[in-house]
């Protein structure tokens, strides 16, 4: 895990017609984990950023599948759903695991990451005045199930699945620090350094993403 920003530079081919198009708003929310993976796996993408007044018109609205951000397109292959677009980017970039089982944890890892998310995300923007507490009090039941797997496997010196980074690592990552945002100590009780490693690392190197 702790490699992840080390090896993280941002491309950006600045030719709105080559490569992966990104579309969304201008926040990190559910696309910063596909950033991240591009950014690591060297490859270029741009972005069409829209504004909240421009989503109000309704026209990016009616074209998307279930109605909401992000987009992505890659020529023909045009989808909606940011868990599907993470898989079609592991799957182009060899990031999903090399076997059936490999695969299979890597999906239950990045599951458990959009579980926890759909729960962040909930409080913040459903009940954030009174929801903020008890989350954070209720975090480290969360985060133990991501430090026990990465213990699990080869004591934290690999990643969250099997010995190479998958797309639920670059997930994990953002989440992570989604979490460190809205309480920099949530991470303090873990006894291993596991997870602690991943956001230290992400705070020296805050420069990457702003
Ligand atoms: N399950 C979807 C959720 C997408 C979603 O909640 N999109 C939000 C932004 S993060 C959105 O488009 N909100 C505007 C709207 O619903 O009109 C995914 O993972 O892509």
């Amino acid at each position: 895990m702790f490699c992840i920003y080390i090896s993280h530079k941002v491309h950006w081919s600045g030719d709105p017609l080559s490569g992966y198009k990104i579309i969304y708003f201008d926040v990190r929310g559910r696309c910063e984990g596909m950033r991240i993976l591009l950014a690591d796996q060297g490859a270029e993408w741009n972005e069409e950023v829209l504004t909240f007044d421009q989503w109000l018109k309704g026209d990016q609205k009616a074209k998307a599948v279930f109605g909401q951000l992000p987009g992505f397109q890659d020529g023909d292959c045009v989808l909606y759903q940011s868990n599907a677009i993470m898989r079609y980017l592991a799957r182009k970039h060899g990031v999903y695991g090399k076997d059936l089982v490999t695969q299979s944890r890597v999906d239950m890892m990045n599951d458990g990451v959009e579980d926890l998310r759909v729960k962040y995300l909930r409080m913040v923007y459903q009940n954030y005045e009174e929801g903020k507490e008890p989350y954070i009090q209720s975090l480290p039941a969360e985060l133990k199930h991501f430090e026990r797997a990465l213990r699990e496997n080869n004591n934290g010196q690999s990643f969250i699945v099997g010995n190479e980074i998958s797309f639920a690592d670059y997930n994990l990552v953002d989440l992570l620090h989604n979490h460190l945002v809205l309480a920099p100590e949530c991470l303090k009780e873990f006894s291993l350094p596991l997870l602690t490693c991943v956001l230290v690392s992400e705070r020296e190197r805050s420069d990457l993403t702003g």
